[in-house]
């Protein structure tokens, strides 16, 4: 009866989205699906998925305020309802948030941060033969979970423990096990599989802890140092299970976002001389107005940007927002603790509640021709009702509610800053080095994915031209 009726709702509860509907436009045209559910059904409606629980959808930038700034709506029991399982707490007990935020702003005053991140471009760069790589995304995933150990946990990837975790998070990425099939038909398995994981990495990160914390001093800016003592308990052990916990959330929330938009930015730039020159452009003028100005191209080739410089890459900030938002097929969700309202509809608590990305991003009357990739783009502050975004004025990441690709409101992305330095780092550091150029000239395909950022079904080939001295 799911699949094929709408039942009739209650006076005051929002339309039902026939099951059968979604399905279609999931194997029809899953680009556009939300944008057509969107107007159909906006501003709420309400989904049966058998086996799950009935979730409400709120559509569009109209909704953006209240599903972002609502209280009784829960993010931790959201994001556990689909991941939880396989996580380290299935029941979300500890809410690992803040302490990342902590972790990783941390590392944005560390003046040696930025020379890290160079120091793994190089690695990566040694690995591929004559320039070239035949999968961008493999190597900037590989790339990325580098950085984010070393700088942040001091974890260097070749040791052998770096090794080690390098080969067991991956396996147990929520986004890659949500999408795999096994979760499903196999579930019980890929649970156990994950739990093993989990045990097998409480054990490496305690070890490295209790090995460093006897020597390191109260200047540490080792992060797993300084997370071990916060999580130190009054005899003296360290409390593991939220030591694993951060590390995991960490990786898990500093890798799927930051390497995908990398490598698709990336991916544009090869494929657009257009684009690749005003993104090099900028890095000339940049590094050029040091005080000891960087004009030649072999000194260019090899600078080491500052962050006070990864601030001033205003283009390459807009290019790395607009990929976001043309690439972002995710939907938010949200538990609902206590029954709410929107308009004449009720929500009922104890409900799924989700926000779908493109509903608000791919909405032409916002976003004119809302697919096209355009980085000279500006997002209007007042939202199609006319009235101001709830942020304007405030500027920053999070100010405008017609925009919410770094989150907004009540939980707006803590890591946004730590990964605009690390996405800049690299693109800055690869294109004054080098002119890309993409194989088959042909931006890949897209299949379906509930992802946040899509990830190309087949890999994606880059040739790496050293630039010459002009
Ligand atoms: C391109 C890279 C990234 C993008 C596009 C991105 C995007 C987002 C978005 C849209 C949200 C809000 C989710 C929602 O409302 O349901 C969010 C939350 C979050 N992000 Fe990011 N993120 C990125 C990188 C990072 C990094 C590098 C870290 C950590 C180092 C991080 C940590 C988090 C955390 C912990 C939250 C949850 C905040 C909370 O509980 O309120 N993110 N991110």
């Amino acid at each position: 009866a799911w699949l094929g009726s709408t039942p009739q709702p209650a006076p005051n509860q929002p339309p039902h989205i026939p099951l059968t509907r979604l399905l279609w436009l999931l194997f029809t045209d899953h680009r556009s699906m939300w944008v057509k559910l969107g107007a159909e059904y906006a501003p709420v409606a309400q989904l049966r998925i058998p086996f799950f629980t009935t979730v409400y959808f709120v559509f569009g930038p109209e909704t953006s305020q209240f599903y972002h700034r609502e209280k009784s709506l829960n993010f931790l029991k959201g994001i556990s309802r689909i991941t939880g399982p396989f996580s380290p707490d299935p029941e979300s007990k500890y809410n690992a948030t803040r302490d990342i935020g902590e972790n990783v702003n941390r590392m944005l005053v560390d003046p040696k941060l930025t020379a890290h991140m160079v120091d793994e471009v190089k690695k990566m760069e040694t690995r591929w033969k004559d320039g070239v790589t035949d999968d961008l995304f493999g190597d900037i995933f590989s790339l990325v979970m580098k950085i984010n150990l070393r700088c942040v946990y001091s974890i260097d990837s070749n040791t052998p423990d770096g090794a080690r975790i390098l080969s067991l998070v991956p396996q147990v990425d929520p986004e890659k096990i949500a999408m795999s099939g096994r979760a499903y038909y196999n579930r019980s398995a890929v649970i156990k599989e994950c739990a093993e994981i989990f045990e097998e990495l409480k054990s490496l990160f305690s070890r490295l802890y209790y090995e460093r914390a006897p020597t390191s001093t109260p200047q540490t800016t080792d992060g797993l140092v300084i997370m071990g003592n916060k999580f130190r308990q009054p005899d003296g052990q360290v409390d593991d299970f939220k030591l694993l916990h951060l590390c995991w959330s960490f990786l898990f929330a500093a890798q799927v976002n930051t390497f995908a938009n990398m490598s698709w930015v990336l991916t544009r730039i090869a494929h657009d001389p257009i684009l690749a020159k005003r993104v090099y452009e900028e890095q000339v003028a940049i590094f050029s107005k040091r005080a000891t100005p960087v004009t030649s191209s072999a000194s260019l080739r090899v600078a080491i940007p500052t962050v006070q410089e990864l601030g001033e890459m205003h283009f390459l900030d807009r290019v790395l927002v607009e990929n976001i938002r043309v690439s972002g097929p995710g939907v938010s969700m949200r538990w609902v603790d206590s029954d709410l309202s929107f308009g004449p509809y009720a929500i009922p608590k104890d409900h799924m509640l989700a926000f779908p990305h493109p509903a608000m991003h791919w909405n032409e009357r916002l976003y004119p021709d809302p697919l096209t990739f355009d980085p000279d783009r500006v997002t209007p502050y007042a939202g199609l009702d006319g009235k101001e975004s709830a942020g304007a004025g405030e500027g920053g990441l999070h100010g405008n509610y017609n925009s919410a690709v770094w989150g907004l409101g009540r939980h707006p992305c803590v890591g946004a800053r730590f990964a605009l330095a690390e996405m800049k780092t690299v693109i800055s550091t690869l294109v004054r080095k080098y002119e890309l150029h993409l194989h088959g000239g042909q931006l890949p395909a897209l299949p379906f994915q509930m992802s946040s950022l899509y990830k190309p079904k087949s890999k994606v080939g880059v040739r790496f031209v050293e630039r010459r001295d002009t």
